[in-house]
């Protein structure tokens, strides 16, 4: 299986963010972004995820098997800067919810609820409203919703913002296990992921398009 990037620009308002991308990931494979604020990680991870319209150029899923025929976006698990859970809903009934959302994949393993928030290291509090947790907390829970239902592409954005030490490695270890479970990965971020042996693309923003595009 194969996550290919042809040639894709994007546009954001009247703006040209990039343009000429193009990658291709097999399984195993990491693809980390970085670029200072504003140089279009975000907007390339969202295009990759189907939620933005590229300006031009296609995003491909290449499957094998069971997943034959599957539209990119479907492979794909998104986590961006924000959590997308209720504050009112217990963490048990968000995470609930996300499972029944995605359903049951066939093209690999899922978590229980209980066993993801425990994988995050927080399984002794799911009872509580979403809205109690720690800035922190929170973001382990959102990491949690990427193993309640399996995607083999997982798409993050700045995963590790608001996090301790022992949660940055508790998410290492997560992305690592995907991986070397035949899992892809896109992330765009400021800190290291500690991925010994991701590819890395270094997004210009404005500054890397040529003159004569404007
Ligand atoms: N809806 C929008 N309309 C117009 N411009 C936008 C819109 N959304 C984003 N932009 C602009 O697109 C550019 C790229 O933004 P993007 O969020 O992709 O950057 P980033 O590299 O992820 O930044 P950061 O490191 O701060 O997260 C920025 O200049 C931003 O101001």
């Amino acid at each position: 299986m194969r996550l290919i990037a042809e040639n894709l620009s994007a546009r954001r308002g009247e703006d040209l963010i990039f343009q000429g991308v193009s990658f291709a990931l097999s399984r195993g494979e990491s693809l980390v972004l970085t670029g200072k604020n504003g140089s279009g990680k975000s907007t390339l991870l969202r295009v990759v995820a189907g939620l933005l319209r590229p300006e031009s150029g296609t995003v491909i899923w290449q499957a094998d098997t069971a997943d034959k025929g599957m539209r990119a976006a479907e492979a794909c698990h998104y986590l961006g800067h924000r959590n997308a859970m209720k504050t009112e809903l217990s963490v048990h009934e968000n995470l609930t919810f996300w499972q029944q959302f995605f359903g049951h994949s066939p093209q690999g393993e899922s978590l229980s609820v209980d066993e993801a928030a425990d994988a995050v290291g927080l399984g002794d509090i799911t009872h509580l409203p979403f809205g109690y947790l720690s800035a922190g907390q929170q973001r382990r829970m959102a990491f949690a919703k990427l193993l309640v239902s399996f995607r083999p592409v997982w798409i993050l954005d700045e995963p590790t913002a608001a996090l301790d030490v022992s949660a940055e490695r508790v998410f290492t270890g997560l992305i690592e296990s995907h991986l070397r479970n035949g899992g892809i990965l896109i992330g765009a971020t400021h800190q290291p992921l500690g991925l010994e042996n991701a590819q890395e693309l270094k997004m210009a923003g404005f500054t890397g398009i040529a003159e004569e595009v404007w």
